[in-house]
């Protein structure tokens, strides 16, 4: 038996969110995640004893919630079948998907993946001495994090302010935390005062759940509570559809099947799609999710998708399923809006980072700067520079070395925008404005 539990009846019911876990690494996300799944009855309970004990004996009690969630990786890591991708827990409200779990060998890739595919992040810092001033340090990844999830357009933010039973649950270091965070927040575009601030112990469980005692001055949400509070993000059925592939599989008895979680529109059991830029045509056999046949699914729905007439070898991640009618569009050159979060010396024309969009990754090359802009009002405050550098904004024109589908921002937000990344760290976020397409046969 799985460690962790399959959804619940009661939990496919309700909406579904998607959450992105973000946070300097060590911050505590691992062992927030495991008590969350622990807290809301999403662990075998006979299971986490054994794993308790065996943790006692190790003299390791504070990694036991860690180890949770690192099964739920293991499982989703090793997992043949779709299932393990769409386990999560239960709010009152929601069902919520954790699509990015801490501890991946590249967690901001996996971020910049998993960012453009959440309805909400939720950014966990360490109140620990040293731990939350490295962490939103000029190298820091709580920086870093908040940056993209900014850029990656995730307007809807909860912060965790952990390990609060590291600091005697100290109100005076809450406090200082939120603000410099808040000040940080603000230039990013973000409004703090409407972002919650939980103070939490993830280890000890303190206000996860049920408002902690050892906190009688903090009178805001509890972490279920304000992720319950979290808007039920807008589904654009009336959009085409798109899904960017995360995952392709052959299961034996059905045939090839594509894993994905839909952006726009709606997709029908019948349907022809074309999946780009291979441009390979299949046909709809059947649509399913957390083990239930669908006759049709819409934005935000986690699917296996079983296509007649595709193989296994002729799709990959990366690539985008849409409808033959109106297929999605391979980029010759791209226009978009650039914010440089940090490079060591100047970004110019001939610069080829890492493109990661959506769930694609290609080589790409900045042809020209077109402008720089003035980052608070947008508007332009040098035509075509010669480099920007850490901090600037600018309109560029960039070059897929790499055939790759992208969509315009104000189109299809999801495959709108991206990072670039280079030398293992994030370089630049931005949004898709033009696209010059690149014309593909499509034979059907
Ligand atoms: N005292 C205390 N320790 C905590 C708390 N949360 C996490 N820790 C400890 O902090 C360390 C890191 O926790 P993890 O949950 O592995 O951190 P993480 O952010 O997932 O780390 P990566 O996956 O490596 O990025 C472990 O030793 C945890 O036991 C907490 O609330 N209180």
């Amino acid at each position: 038996m799985s460690l962790i539990l399959k959804p619940k009846d009661s939990a496919l019911q309700k909406p579904h969110l998607n959450l992105a876990v973000i946070g300097h690494v060590d911050h505590g996300k691992s062992t927030l995640v495991g008590h969350l799944l622990v807290a809301t009855g999403y662990v075998d309970e006979k299971g986490f004893k054994e794993l308790e004990e065996q943790a006692k004996k190790m003299g390791k009690e504070d990694f036991v919630y860690a180890w949770v969630t690192d099964r739920l990786r293991e499982e989703r890591e090793r997992g043949v079948t779709i299932e393990a991708m769409h386990v999560g827990f239960e709010t009152p409200k929601y069902f919520i998907t954790i699509i990015d779990l801490p501890g991946h060998r590249d967690f901001v890739k996996n971020m910049i993946v998993g960012a453009s595919q959440a309805d909400a992040a939720m950014l966990v810092v360490s109140a620990r001495p040293g731990e939350f001033e490295t962490g939103i340090g000029p190298q820091g990844q709580t920086r870093e994090h908040l940056f993209l999830a900014a850029t990656l357009g995730i307007r809807q933010l909860i912060v965790v302010v952990n390990k609060m039973d590291v600091v005697n649950y100290d109100q005076k270091r809450y406090e200082q935390i939120k603000a410099e965070i808040g000040k940080f927040m603000k230039l990013l575009g973000y409004d703090p005062s409407k972002i919650p601030f939980i103070p939490v112990s993830a280890l000890k469980g303190d206000n996860i759940k049920e408002k902690s005692s050892n906190m009688p001055w903090y009178n805001g949400p509890t972490l279920i509570e304000a992720l319950d509070a979290i808007q039920p993000p807008p589904r654009p059925t009336d959009k085409p559809f798109r899904m960017p592939i995360q995952d392709v599989y052959t299961i034996t008895g059905a045939g090839t099947v594509v894993v994905g979680r839909i952006e726009t529109g709606v997709l029908k059991v019948g349907d022809r799609v074309v999946v780009m830029p291979p441009a390979k045509v299949g046909d709809v056999r059947s649509i399913e999710t957390h083990h239930m046949k669908l006759e049709q699914a819409q934005p935000g729905d986690n699917v296996g998708i079983n296509v007649r007439g595709i193989e296994k070898d002729d799709v990959k991640r990366g690539d985008v399923m849409g409808h033959l009618a109106n297929p999605p569009t391979v980029a010759e050159e791209i226009v978009a809006r650039l914010a440089v979060l940090w490079h060591p010396t100047a970004v110019g024309p001939g610069y080829t980072p890492v493109l990661h969009v959506h769930t694609a990754t290609v080589p790409a090359q900045i042809i020209e700067i077109i402008a720089r802009l003035d980052p608070r009002t947008g508007q332009t405050v040098e035509q075509k520079p010669q480099f920007v550098k850490q901090g600037d904004v600018a309109v560029v024109r960039l070059k897929p070395l790499k055939d790759v589908v992208v969509e315009k921002y104000s189109d299809f937000p999801g495959l709108g925008r991206f990072a670039l990344r280079d030398m293992g760290r994030t370089i630049a976020a931005g949004q898709i404005i033009e696209i010059k397409p690149k014309k593909v046969e499509i034979k059907a």
